[in-house]
């Protein structure tokens, strides 16, 4: 077996596309060379296995209030191994959808249909687990913002591939290179808030973090979206040497370049849920003169294409605009072809093979709660705002109710003090924790959908590495309020009950923070649902009105709140 990086240094030297096959004589010299296990060998994947895939009359059928709509009209097509495909039309033509449909990602639900066969190397990806030959790059960067590309990597390449620690650091070393990430590979990531990585440098790591399982298929949405036209150029290089590596690469692009253009090997264009243009991309203006649509000379053919396909109102199509793409789609349909059918007979037939974590749940446990950890500890401002929350309630109650001791009737401001606590700790933690999981939650879905890792596993690791900005503040809250007020004598048994309870306390509602962050997709609306999912916990605590005062039947609602008197 040959490590990826001999085949990229025999094909960086060749022009043409065509895809490199390796003699034997040749791949047992380079075994004594290479005696490391390449990422493609540790997946069980065979150095040579290439993909076709192949989609046939696919169809895609909404229904909604009892209309239906075909998003994609029996489109057949497909992708070669060793090519750039690039799909294109005008916003809402189909194209994220027959990406979608093609990275087995969108399933027949009550309201939506797929129709038609999708193949690889002749066989259905329903009975191939194809995520194990595949990947995805979404349009949007799924990226933890406080850890550096290198630790991204290296976390996924330990929760995704089996091997050592020299093998991991081996893998991610290729890829960086292979991406040319060296420059950046050791800053952080950063978000909107924090300045880290430029577009370009981000979209490649993402990239680089589907490479890790060295997939034979890789399909991305729109990569190039918000880059310059230079460093679009780059992902687009990039992508074509992936695929010169035998890889099926084929990505949705808005708006190439001229020169970007030129560079693509297949193109598919969609419009209106129909394919009109399937081939070269070098030849579709040849294509396109030939039906009576010629491409102004001096013109990008991607813009031309953009503004032939463009339509103003998709539910309400002018004449001319219903007439130009019945034209253009009978022009493609009349074309002898054949569009979706397996033709590589040459290449291997794929076997069912399950994607399986190669982790066991304490090693996913083990490497989730390090990189959550290395993730919170680089974020020291929320910290610090927990802590000032913690101390400034502290302080003030503390300054309020200092001379409680003398008061003799006492009893009812313990109380209160006792809910404020309560609420207080229920409050910021649920409010903390349901602020933070929008941020994680497509890192989550799209690793768990991957089987990386267990649910359990994620939780639990969360939970543990949120521990210390937990508990510390508590801790805190507790030391001023308990001795300044005083709560109760001066004894360090009772002080400890008082900050167990709220520690567990703190626990639950973390758990109910994940849930309400979880459910919604930003910080804004995580941060407005707290309150409404908080407040009636506050009300039948029992403090008013008194649990003996519930109506009759509701006294299991105690159960639901956040009493701790
Ligand atoms: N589940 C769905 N329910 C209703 N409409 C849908 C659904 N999925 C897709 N559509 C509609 O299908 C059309 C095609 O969507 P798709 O995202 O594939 O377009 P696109 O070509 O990728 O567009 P863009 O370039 O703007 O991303 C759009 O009009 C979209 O609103």
């Amino acid at each position: 077996m040959v490590s990826p990086q001999v085949f990229s240094r025999r094909e960086s030297q060749e022009s043409n596309i065509e895809i490199p096959v390796m003699k034997e004589e040749e791949n047992s010299s380079l075994v004594e060379v290479y005696q490391e296990k390449s990422p493609t060998e540790a997946n069980g994947h065979d150095e040579r296995t290439k993909i076709q895939l192949c989609w046939d009359n696919v169809s895609y059928v909404i229904e909604k209030e009892g209309q239906e709509t075909q998003i994609l009209k029996s489109v057949s097509g497909k992708a070669n191994p060793g090519e750039l495909l690039v799909l294109m039309g005008s916003s809402g033509a189909g194209k994220t959808t027959l990406l979608n449909i093609l990275a087995g990602r969108l399933n027949n639900t009550g309201s939506a249909k797929i129709i038609g066969q999708i193949t690889a190397n002749g066989t259905n990806i329903k009975d191939l687990d194809f995520g194990y030959y595949s990947a995805y790059v979404t349009q949007e960067d799924i990226l933890l913002p406080n850890l550096t590309p290198r630790e991204s990597l290296m976390f996924s390449s330990r929760l995704r591939m089996p091997g050592n620690y020299q093998q991991h650091v081996k893998r991610v070393d290729g890829i960086i290179e292979d991406l040319r990430l060296m420059k950046c590979a050791d800053k952080i990531v950063g978000s909107i808030t924090k300045k880290g990585l430029s577009g370009g440098e981000r979209k490649r790591v993402c990239i680089g973090m589907e490479l890790i399982t060295d997939p034979i298929v890789l399909l991305l949405d729109e990569p190039t979206s918000g880059l310059d036209s230079f460093t679009a150029e780059v992902v687009i290089d990039l992508l074509i040497e992936q695929s010169r590596k035998g890889r099926t690469v084929m990505s949705t692009i808005h708006q190439p370049s001229s020169s970007m253009f030129d560079k693509f090997d297949k193109l598919v264009l969609l419009a209106e849920g129909h394919i009109v243009y399937q081939g070269l991309a070098a030849d579709s203006t040849k294509y396109f003169t030939k039906i009576g649509y010629e491409c102004p000379k001096l013109m990008n053919p991607a813009d031309y294409y953009m503004r032939l396909l463009h339509i103003v109102d998709r539910k309400n199509l002018t004449e001319k605009e219903h007439e130009k793409i019945e034209n253009i789609v009978a022009a493609y349909d009349s074309i002898e072809q054949d569009k979706g059918n397996y033709d590589e007979s040459k290449l291997e037939h794929l076997k069912t093979k399950h994607l399986a974590s190669p982790t066991n749940f304490a090693t996913q446990f083990m490497i989730l709660l390090s990189r959550a950890w290395t993730n919170s500890r680089r974020d020291p401002l929320a910290g610090q705002i927990v802590i000032s929350e913690y101390i400034t309630m502290g302080a003030l109650l503390a300054l309020l109710c200092n001379n409680l001791a003398k008061n003799y009737d006492s009893s009812t401001t313990r109380t209160q003090i006792l809910f404020l606590s309560s609420t207080i700790v229920s409050f910021y933690s649920c409010q903390n924790s349901a602020m933070q999981f929008p941020n994680e939650t497509p890192l989550f879905l799209k690793e768990s959908k991957q089987k990386i890792y267990s649910t359990a596993s994620y939780y639990l690791s969360k939970s543990l590495a949120d521990i210390p900005m937990q508990f510390l503040p508590i801790l805190l809250y507790c030391l001023i309020i308990y001795w300044a007020i005083p709560l109760n004598d001066y004894d360090a048994s009772k002080f400890f009950i008082f900050y167990f309870i709220l520690i567990l306390l703190q626990l639950n509602t973390t758990g109910v923070g994940y849930i309400l962050g979880s459910l919604v997709k930003t910080e804004t609306l995580a941060l407005a649902l707290t309150p409404i999912f908080m407040q009636p916990m506050m009300l039948w605590s029992g403090l008013f009105p008194h649990v003996d005062d519930f109506p009759q039947g509701f006294s299991w609602i105690q159960y639901f709140s956040v009493r701790i008197i």
